[in-house]
């Protein structure tokens, strides 16, 4: 489709995972029928540790937050130990996560959540890390000319070094230089991207940010940061407007450094 010439100030190339680095199909289709699937086994089976109750604690945190969305299920807390009633609070915690997952909720509790549940997933195999083939080359080539390569996610850190630490390419961590997720704000607010540079001691002109999604576009050029929209198979499509404002790319490969 296109050929994008990165401008010769970015040092840092941002990627997104969902739709960019990965197939939207491999995490509609795969990781989140894993969770949907294992959810309320997995709450009964480790509902007594410590990091279940702090996912737990945090899901009930944001529930009160949702609680003026139409459709928004509460997480009471556990008024006693009969079984009926921790039976009663898993399976208000089942369904907020079913309601989150229906909207495609990008909030920080369920993120958590899915990134300890899909420990086992990797771990046995059961799941590996789809990343498209152009991915690797080309990240090794920006490495291999000095740019650092960072990842910023909705997906917990934990869930991003899990794919790319099992993924169809093998373990593949050690070409990244660090993970972002939405600890440090959300991927449509400009604000992150702001502290994002700050954090890899940048200026958010030196990021080139790749990224499916316009509204994230919008608030990484808004912070002053590159961006190029990736069009990959099972995409959302864009307007004629996002198609012509933006630099599209189907493929990593498309990229050009100034001295390539
Ligand atoms: C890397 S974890 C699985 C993906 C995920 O849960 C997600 O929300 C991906 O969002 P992205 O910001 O990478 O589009
Ligand atoms: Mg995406």
């Amino acid at each position: 489709m296109g050929v994008y010439s990165v401008p010769a100030e970015v040092s840092v190339i941002l990627l997104d995972i969902e739709g960019t680095t990965t197939p939207i199909a491999f995490v509609k289709d795969i990781l989140f029928p894993y969770i949907k699937d294992r959810v309320k086994e997995y709450l009964r089976a480790h509902w007594e540790e410590e990091e279940c109750q702090q996912d737990v604690s945090l899901l009930r945190k944001q529930a009160l937050a949702d609680s003026n969305l139409e459709g928004a299920v509460p997480i009471p807390l556990e008024t006693g130990t009969r079984e009926e009633e921790l039976e009663r609070v898993i399976q208000a915690v089942v369904d907020n996560v079913y309601w989150q997952m229906s909207l495609d909720r990008k909030t920080t509790a369920l993120k958590q959540l899915q990134g300890h549940m899909w420990r086992a997933a990797y771990a046995t195999g059961q799941v590996t890390g789809e990343v498209f083939e152009d991915v690797v080359p080309a990240v090794r080539k920006w490495r291999a000319a000095g740019l650092k390569v960072y990842i910023y996610s909705s997906g917990s850190v934990e869930a991003q070094k899990l794919l790319f630490g099992h993924s169809t390419e093998g373990d593949i961590l050690e070409l990244i230089d660090g993970h972002f997720d939405t600890q440090i704000g959300h991927k449509v607010e400009s604000e992150s991207y702001r502290r994002i540079a700050t954090s890899i001691g940048c200026s958010p002109s030196n990021i080139l940010f790749l990224t499916d999604v316009a509204r994230e576009a919008v608030a990484a050029e808004e912070a002053d940061v590159h961006v190029a929209v990736v069009v990959r198979p099972g995409n959302a499509g864009l307007t004629d407007d996002e198609k012509s404002y933006y630099s599209l790319i189907t493929s990593f490969s498309e990229l050009f450094l100034p001295s390539s």
